[in-house]
């Protein structure tokens, strides 16, 4: 079975439809203003109502990083994506109240730079429906993802995970044949991996991301 795919930080409609003619399996949007990728909220929530006239079946996912309770009443209410991406230090306690708080289902980020940062991903597990392991930002990075940085894919190799898990950080259409070899992943995340420059998606690079993922 090939890996499923989230294509993350789209801002434009062009994009949307090139993921969505190679089947990404999920599409991400980013509010979080010091990314290139950054949409604000109406934005988001326009691109969505407009993606969900034609396509109903692929999950809609707001990343947001450390949301507070008014952030998450507007994505509630107004951008009512399918699912939220927590890519910021959440607490679990923070995240099984973003849970009650939302009743919208979540991924949980995890910086990961070595193996004992894994431990820490079960405590979220009950709370949510996907996990991502993702690369480690460097400590003066302006932003926790994104980044176009890889960790060491094989620390996944033995994680045992309660809950589906995608693999994220600096992956390409060049490498992701072994990263999943090497993680065992089943799910992967890219964003600086099918983009021109930071915040431009190319066309080009997402169809040859999809078409090398959907090949494995
Ligand atoms: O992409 C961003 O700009 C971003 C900003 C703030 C929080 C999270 C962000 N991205 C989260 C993602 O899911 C990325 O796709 C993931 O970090 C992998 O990025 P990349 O290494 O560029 O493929």
């Amino acid at each position: 079975m090939p890996p499923k795919v989230k294509i993350c930080g789209i801002s434009t409609l062009e994009s949307t439809k090139t993921a969505l003619n190679d089947s990404a399996d999920f599409l991400g949007f980013v509010h979080f203003a010091k990314s290139p990728r950054h949409l604000p909220l109406e934005a988001m929530s326009g691109l969505m109502q407009v993606i969900r006239r034609v396509n109903v079946s692929t999950p809609l996912v707001s990343v947001v990083v450390n949301p507070d309770d008014d952030l998450l009443a507007a994505l509630k209410n107004d951008v009512r994506p399918d699912l939220i991406q927590l890519h910021g230090k959440e607490s679990p306690e923070r995240v099984a109240e973003i849970q009650r708080l939302t009743g919208i289902p979540l991924i949980k980020a995890i910086s990961v730079s070595e193996k004992a940062d894994l431990a820490g991903a079960h405590a979220y597990e009950p709370h949510v429906d996907y996990m991502m392991f993702d690369a480690k930002a460097p400590k003066d990075a302006a932003l926790p993802g994104g980044l176009g940085l890889s960790f060491d894919w094989s620390l996944m190799r033995h994680h045992v995970a309660a809950k589906p898990w995608f693999l994220a950080g600096g992956l390409s259409s060049a490498n992701l044949s072994a990263a999943v070899q090497e993680s065992g992943a089943s799910m992967l995340d890219v964003s600086s991996g099918v983009e021109s420059a930071p915040g431009i998606k190319d066309a080009g690079l997402i169809s040859d991301f999809l078409k090398a993922a959907k090949s494995l």
